[in-house]
């Protein structure tokens, strides 16, 4: 499916009288080994919403991506994908089903030059990959230049950039994002945040964990606090930027 198509289903289903989410978290319980870190989690999106998963060290955030990914066991509730039970699936059939994960490090092959990168993440395509490929060079000009530079000679800034478009050359509708900005200079961080945007108005949903919180909660149709594995406020990103507990216990003030 092209990022064209993927976009009007995607509004589509997402104003439709019955949208199905694209994501349905459903009390999920489920950790690493034998130890539980979420209790209950719940957390719902449709496709056309950027959401933001904020909250302090340790609270779990990155785990609840890795659970929706297939990286942690879940030992109780459900993980859904338009209404598809994905709950334990293995990450490369997670992937099978239109999910891209950034994960927050060792995101790109160092050794491998950006193009490279790029006709890495289309290896599950059996299409011509190479329209997509431009489109990604459409949406980040700085790798088109740098399209024979390796990966591990780049910016913080332009990895995550790669990151991000190596993720999106399988056309996913989801695209979870592990701190995406994450050491970057704040110019980067607006760019970054900028291009999110972008994404999303492809119709591609979009999940994250931010430690720039206020900036995320800025561009985000929902936020959600955990703390301690457990949910703990669920509200739009601009109600949660204007509630002084919020900004006491989680934003620094
Ligand atoms: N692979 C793992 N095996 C065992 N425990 C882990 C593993 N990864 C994370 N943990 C533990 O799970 C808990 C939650 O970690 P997680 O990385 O999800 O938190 P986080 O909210 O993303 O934190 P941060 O903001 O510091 O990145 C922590 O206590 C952490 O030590």
């Amino acid at each position: 499916m092209s990022i064209a198509s993927a976009a009007s289903s995607a509004t589509s289903s997402a104003t439709g009288p019955a949208a199905t989410p694209l994501v349905e978290i459903d009390k999920v319980t489920g950790g690493y080994g034998g130890s539980d870190i979420l209790s209950d989690v719940e957390l719902s999106m449709t496709a056309d919403q950027i959401v933001v998963i904020i909250g302090p060290n340790g609270a779990g955030k990155s785990t609840l991506m890795k659970s929706v990914f297939g990286l942690v066991r879940i030992r109780q509730g459900h993980i859904r994908l338009d209404g598809e039970e994905i709950t334990n699936l293995r990450p490369d059939l997670v992937v099978q089903k239109g999910v891209g994960y950034v994960p927050q490090e060792r995101n790109v092959f160092p050794s491998m030059t950006v193009a490279e990168n790029l006709e890495m993440g289309a290896f599950l395509r059996r299409d011509d990959f190479r329209p997509q490929m431009r489109r990604m060079y459409d949406l980040f000009p700085r790798l088109a230049e740098r399209r024979d530079q390796l990966a591990g000679s780049m910016s913080g800034g332009e990895r995550q950039m790669l990151a991000m478009a190596r993720a999106l050359m399988l056309e996913p509708r989801l695209l979870l994002l592990d701190e995406p900005t994450a050491g970057l200079s704040p110019l980067f961080i607006d760019q970054t945040f900028e291009r999110i945007k972008e994404i999303n108005s492809l119709g591609i949903g979009i999940l994250m964990v931010e430690q720039n919180a206020r900036q995320a909660l800025a561009i985000a149709d929902m936020g959600y606090v955990l703390a301690t594995g457990r949910n703990r406020y669920t509200d739009t990103g601009a109600n949660l930027l204007d509630n002084p507990e919020v900004a006491e216990m989680f934003l620094g003030g």
